[in-house]
């Protein structure tokens, strides 16, 4: 017998409704994924261990997917985030210590820099080793594309006495920074609200 032909106090019924409930939660639910349209795009650069990938997990809450150019097995990861109600490509290039390439990923990171349409690039250096890490400040400022400076580590400097003043380093460099522990996820803020500045945000417009 057809179990919707039971009467209403038989088994038989409950567990044949039960386990269509069953079945549709196992059923995996195939949704069809939005096309992203990336309104622009950051790049985050630096010198190998100074928290690039760390600080693109914490932006971007992981790690999704992965480019390279032909001829090279050298990688840099995307995902996007929003910043300014805009939805923004963030990119984590292979370690470099020179626009002047010595090895495959810096070579990687220069060809980026140079390919990629990019809004804003962030140079991620490590608080504790800070004038060593301005060489390559200077020369990402010479390629005109808008520099933000990440001082990253300020946990482990600041257990080492070092204190990054942020105000002085933005005045002395003339272009901003942000002092923070992608570890400790502090900074996160002020990093995207600096970010903000260079997210270009149509006009309003009006209709009368
Ligand atoms: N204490 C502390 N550790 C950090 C911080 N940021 C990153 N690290 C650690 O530093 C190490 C290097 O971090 P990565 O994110 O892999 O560095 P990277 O710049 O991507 O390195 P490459 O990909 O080799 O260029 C990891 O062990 C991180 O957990 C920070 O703010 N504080
Ligand atoms: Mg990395």
């Amino acid at each position: 017998m057809k179990c919707n032909q039971c009467p209403d106090s038989c088994q038989n019924k409950s567990q044949t409704s039960n386990s269509f409930w069953q079945n549709l939660w196992r059923k995996p639910l195939k949704m069809k994924s939005p096309e992203v349209i990336s309104e622009g795009t950051i790049a985050l650069v630096g010198s190998p261990n100074v928290g690039k990938s760390l600080l693109f997990n914490v932006l971007t809450g992981g790690y999704t997917t992965v480019s390279n150019y032909p001829g090279t097995t050298v990688e840099a990861s995307r995902n996007y985030i929003k910043i300014a109600s805009k939805t923004i490509t963030i990119i984590d290039t292979p370690g470099m210590y020179s626009l002047i390439p010595m090895t495959e990923e810096e070579r990687f990171s220069r060809e980026l820099l140079f390919r990629e349409p990019l809004d804003l690039v962030v140079h991620v250096i490590d608080a504790k080793s800070l004038s060593r890490m301005l060489n390559l400040t200077f020369q990402l400022m010479e390629t005109q594309v808008p520099i933000l400076v990440a001082v990253n580590m300020i946990d482990e400097a600041e257990k080492l006495g070092i204190w990054v003043n942020e105000k002085q380093l933005e005045a002395s460099l003339g272009i901003p920074v942000v002092t923070l522990s992608a570890a400790q996820q502090r900074g996160i803020k002020s990093l995207t609200a600096k970010m903000a500045n260079y997210v270009h945000i149509p006009a309003l417009s009006y209709s009368y």
